[in-house]
Parts: C-alpha cells; sequence; structure tokens
C-alpha cells in the first residue's frame, strides 16, 4: 500500500480509464525514471534530455544535508536565527510550502516591489539571506541581492557571511558569488526550476531555517517505486491522467487544500502545473482556491476539475470516496511525497497534452519588453484612459472599454469580455502581498460575480507562475492588472533603475504582451496606495450583477 492516494469521480476517473492504459503501453513511467528524454517528441528532447534528474533526487539530493545542517548549526552559534529567501518561482515555492508545513518561519522575498523589498531589510544583526536563483540572471533576486549586500555594509556586517548563494555551476551567479568569497551551494544542473523542489533550493533554506529536510527525502523515497512501475494503480500515472485526458479538455483544475496537514502546497503545484502545461495554445490552469466553499470548488463546470488535497486516509481509497456528480480528484499523502507525485503526474500531463513540459518560452517575452521599457525610461506611460478619484484606468488590447470612465465601469466592461463557457478572469496585483494581503479577499466574490473561473496572482511573483499560461495557453482569459505607487520607492544598488522602475516595467511589459496576444487588460494604477487600493477594493467586493446562476457554492 502506498502513501500515496488518487481517487477520482466522473470525468476525470473516465480519464483515468482511457489514459492510463496508454501510458502503461509506452511504458512511460520506467522510461521516466531511467530518464528517457525521448518521452515527449523529438522537439522536446534537446530540453528534457538536461531536466530529468528529479526523479532520483530523493536519493541525489541527501549529501546535502550534512552541510546544510553544519551550516545551520554555525549560523545558530552565530545568534543568527531570521533566514530570508530571496528567489522567484522554482527557487522559492517549495521552501515558502516546506517551512510553512514544518511551522518554522521562512521569509520569502519573492518581489520586486519597493514597500516589501523594504520591510525585509530589518534584523540585519540576526539575519542570514539565501539568493536562490538557477540562472543566475533573474533581475528580482539580483537586485534583491543588492540590495541586501548595501543594507549588511551599511551595518558593519560581512555579506559574505550572512549571504549564501544557491545556483547552478558556472552560472553567471556562481561565477561572481564564488569570486567575491561567498558560500555557495551548487543545485543539480539537470533539473528545471520547478522541478527544484527536493534539490538544493528546496532544502538549503528550509534547512536553515529548522525543517526536517531529511523526512522529506525520506517520504519522497518511499514512493520512487511506486511512482516507477508501469503499473495501473501508479497514482502519478492517475493524476496525470486525471488532470489532462478528460475529454473535453477540463482545462481549470481548481486545487483547494481539505484537510491535508500541507500548507500552501497549491502555490507549489500552480507554476509546476501551469508554467510547464500553458503552451502552444494548450494547458491546464491551476485556480487556486482557499476553501472547499468557494464558488469554483462546488461548480460542475464543463471546463473544471475539482482536486482535493485530503489527509493521509490508512485505508486504500476506491473511486466512490469523491463525489460522483462532477469531476473530481481527491489526494492524499505526505508532502515529500506529493512533491515527487505531481512532478511525475506534471510529466505525463506534458505527454498526453503534447507539449513539452520543461521549456517556458512565453516567460521571455514578457521578461525582454520589461527590460525594454526600462532602458526607454518608464517615465513615458501613456496617459490613462480615465482617472476615476486615486485610480488611473488603461485599457489594452482592444476598444473593450467603451465609455468606462470610472473603476466600476471599466471592471463591467472587462467582465463583459469573459467567455461564459471557457473564459477565465486573472487578477495580477502588483502590490506587497503581505501588508495588502486582504485584497485576495475579494477573489470567491468574483467568481460568483462573474460566474467564471478566478485566479488571484501576486505581481511579479505570478509571472514565473500563471504567467506562461496567460500567454502560451488557450487564449480565454481577462486581465485585471493592479499597480500602485510605493509608500517610498527604493535604489537598486549599482543599476540606473529603482525597484518602483523595475516593477512598473514588469507590469506594462507582461500587458503589452497579453495585448499583443490580443488578450483584454485592465490596468488600474493606485495613485495614492492607501486610497485607490480602497476605491478598487470596494469595486472588486460589489455583489454579483444578477442573480446568481448557480446558486451560492
Ligand atoms: O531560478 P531562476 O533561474 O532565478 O528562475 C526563477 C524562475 O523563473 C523561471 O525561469 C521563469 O518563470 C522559472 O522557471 C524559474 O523557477
Amino acid at each position: 500500500m502506498s502513501a500515496l492516494g488518487v481517487v477520482a469521480s466522473g470525468p476525470a476517473a473516465d480519464a483515468i480509464a482511457v489514459a492510463v492504459p496508454a501510458l502503461l503501453e509506452a511504458q512511460f513511467a520506467s522510461r521516466l525514471f531511467a530518464q528517457d528524454a525521448t518521452l515527449w517528441g523529438e522537439e522536446a528532447e534537446s530540453e528534457s534530455a538536461i531536466r530529468l534528474s528529479w526523479v532520483n533526487l530523493a536519493r541525489t539530493s541527501r549529501p546535502l544535508l550534512g552541510e546544510i545542517a553544519a551550516m545551520r548549526d554555525q549560523l545558530r552559534g552565530e545568534g543568527v536565527d531570521r533566514v530570508v529567501l530571496c528567489g522567484m518561482g522554482g527557487s522559492s515555492l517549495a521552501p515558502e510550502v516546506i517551512c510553512a508545513t514544518a511551522g518554522v518561519d521562512l521569509v520569502v522575498l519573492d518581489s520586486s516591489q519597493p514597500d516589501m523589498v523594504r520591510s525585509a531589510l530589518v534584523d540585519l544583526e540576526r539575519t542570514v539571506v539565501v539568493v536562490s536563483s538557477k540562472s543566475g540572471s533573474t533581475v528580482e533576486t539580483d537586485s534583491q541581492r543588492r540590495a541586501f549586500r548595501a543594507a549588511f555594509e551599511e551595518k558593519g556586517i560581512d555579506p559574505t557571511a550572512r549571504i549564501v548563494v544557491v545556483t547552478d555551476p558556472g552560472s553567471p551567479l556562481d561565477e561572481e558569488a564564488r569570486s567575491g568569497g561567498y558560500r555557495v551551494v551548487n543545485a543539480d544542473p539537470n533539473v528545471g526550476g520547478r522541478y527544484s523542489a527536493l534539490t538544493a533550493f528546496g532544502l538549503v533554506p528550509s534547512g536553515l531555517a529548522g525543517a526536517d529536510i531529511e523526512a522529506l527525502l525520506d517520504d519522497a523515497e518511499a514512493v520512487a517505486d511506486v511512482l516507477s512501475a508501469d503499473d495501473d494503480g501508479n497514482p502519478g500515472l492517475r493524476l496525470g491522467a486525471a488532470m489532462a485526458a478528460t475529454d473535453p479538455l477540463r482545462d481549470k483544475l481548481v486545487l483547494v487544500d481539505d484537510g491535508s496537514g500541507i500548507v500552501g502546497f497549491p502555490d507549489w503545484a500552480e507554476q509546476l502545473i501551469a508554467e510547464s502545461t500553458g503552451k502552444q495554445g494548450t494547458g491546464i490552469l491551476p485556480v487556486v482556491v482557499g476553501s472547499t466553499d468557494d464558488p469554483e470548488a462546488a461548480w460542475p463546470d464543463p471546463d473544471v476539475t475539482v482536486v482535493r488535497l485530503t489527509g493521509d486516509d490508512d485505508t486504500e481509497p476506491t473511486d466512490e470516496v469523491v463525489r460522483a456528480d462532477r469531476s473530481e480528484i481527491a489526494v492524499s499523502g505526505p508532502l515529500g511525497a506529493q512533491l515527487l507525485l505531481w512532478e511525475v503526474a506534471t510529466a505525463a500531463a506534458g505527454r498526453l497534452l503534447g507539449i513539452n513540459p520543461f521549456d517556458q518560452p512565453d516567460v521571455e517575452s514578457a521578461k525582454k519588453a520589461a527590460r525594454t521599457l526600462l532602458d526607454q525610461g518608464m517615465g513615458s506611460s501613456d496617459e490613462p484612459a480615465a482617472t476615476d478619484g486615486a485610480v488611473e484606468i488603461r485599457a489594452l488590447g482592444g476598444t473593450w472599454l467603451g465609455g468606462a470612465t470610472t473603476v466600476p465601469q471599466a471592471l463591467e466592461a472587462l467582465f463583459g469580455q469573459l467567455d461564459a463557457d471557457r473564459g477565465y478572469l486573472a487578477v495580477m496585483a502588483y502590490l506587497d502581498r503581505l501588508a495588502d494581503a486582504d485584497l485576495a479577499s475579494v477573489r470567491p466574490g468574483l467568481a460568483r460575480r462573474t460566474h467564471r473561473p478566478v485566479t488571484f496572482g501576486w505581481g511579479p511573483r505570478f509571472l514565473h507562475s500563471t504567467g506562461q499560461f496567460h500567454k502560451g495557453g488557450p487564449a480565454t482569459g481577462v486581465y485585471l492588472q493592479v499597480t500602485t505607487a510605493p509608500h517610498e520607492d527604493l535604489a537598486v544598488p549599482g543599476r540606473e533603475f529603482s525597484f518602483g522602475d523595475f516593477v512598473a516595467a514588469q507590469a506594462a511589459g507582461d500587458a503589452q504582451v497579453l495585448a499583443e496576444h490580443h488578450r483584454p487588460v485592465l490596468q488600474l494604477h493606485l495613485t495614492d496606495h492607501d486610497a485607490g487600493l480602497a476605491q478598487v477594493r470596494e469595486a472588486l467586493s460589489a455583489p454579483a450583477a444578477g442573480p446568481d446562476a448557480k446558486g451560492s457554492a
């Protein structure tokens, strides 16, 4: 009996019945664990050939445990008990889940929003900063590193004693850090960012923060055999089929915790699934919801499958556990095992969807647009279509705004662009996700109001997650972008742009690329953070226009 449970009903169960035999026929599981790069077709081969070492990490990562423990003990001995992690996407999402689940503190700084960066630059006497970047060229992470290095120096603290770098061997960051005398832990270069949970990227910050990372590897190792078996009970094959082989494709995957005991798992799975599958006009959009009472968790919509992350069952679950009146999957198992489970399932989903699950072609387009805008100087942003109090209103991707001149009218115009059967609304808030956290509470109400799945992402964090799907996936999204003037800007040491310039360029660049894909983007810019946010929160909290056709969920 495996520690993992994958139980499905309705179309998700039908998908398992149809697609798992085909995966068995292809010996997908055993070939995956043999790191067979041909599993996703010729075009993907050059990338998949250097992206498959994650199947063995439960064993190959073990030498890191001693090194991390020694580093932690040394730092604790110096009174350093605050761990800050600077990293984006796959370089920070796993440690966030690992530490939250273990109940140990980790400050995750995955933002270029000046107020949020500034809020992390405190308590430096007791702080160690892990700077994690596989490529070593992610501008958010490089900017954060520069800010912390300057802040340590200003306090008379040797940065090389308090900044630990995690990066690929030979990356620009690897070379610069080593020549600068910093401690560097190299990660396995043959693992992509969103599959790197059990590499140094997941283990170093989590171990320094005090999480039991050996148990994590043990839980993953305990299920490696069942996940590599060409067997119709293989939970990885079952989950991959349930996710990606429904017919017609249910491309909204609602992720909701239902007593799993794991904290924040959907936020990690979101990047893995969205960035792996959202390309060539197809893909699966994770819709992270906070409760089984949220609207999408109760709708039997034809484009939705609901995944409930449940507690460990000591009985072998059977398919009648989940509700049979819609497409649902119940998944259970310890965190370490689930990290490997979902990686196998996503790799299988990539084969079933006919795409390469290891590249992220469209993320680059937004980065390039942001760089161009930075070079041009961000002050040239175009005039707003209208200004309503402390909110500037701009509309991209078509003439859909009409005569709207207020925030409520502009929202109605945007929501009017939603395809009633397959559309989704993406809210993208380039704000301080800690200080402004309560804005996310508008999400369920927007789902009730639009009768469509709603995703809520913090910018620029989501750019490394659902951002790929928005640009490379099906053209069914409408986009609401909220940006703000910071309470106070912050310089990026050694750069000609500030954090405020950079985050504005990231938002503008992403909106520009979405508009180039003919997607409607409503940009609400808060000229005064507090007043503007109150206006936007009120408008987004307005009740459903008409009777809630789906009934209150
Ligand atoms: O670890 P890096 O190279 O800084 O990349 C951070 C993230 O950015 C991406 O490369 C693009 O979003 C992700 O795949 C990755 O997890």
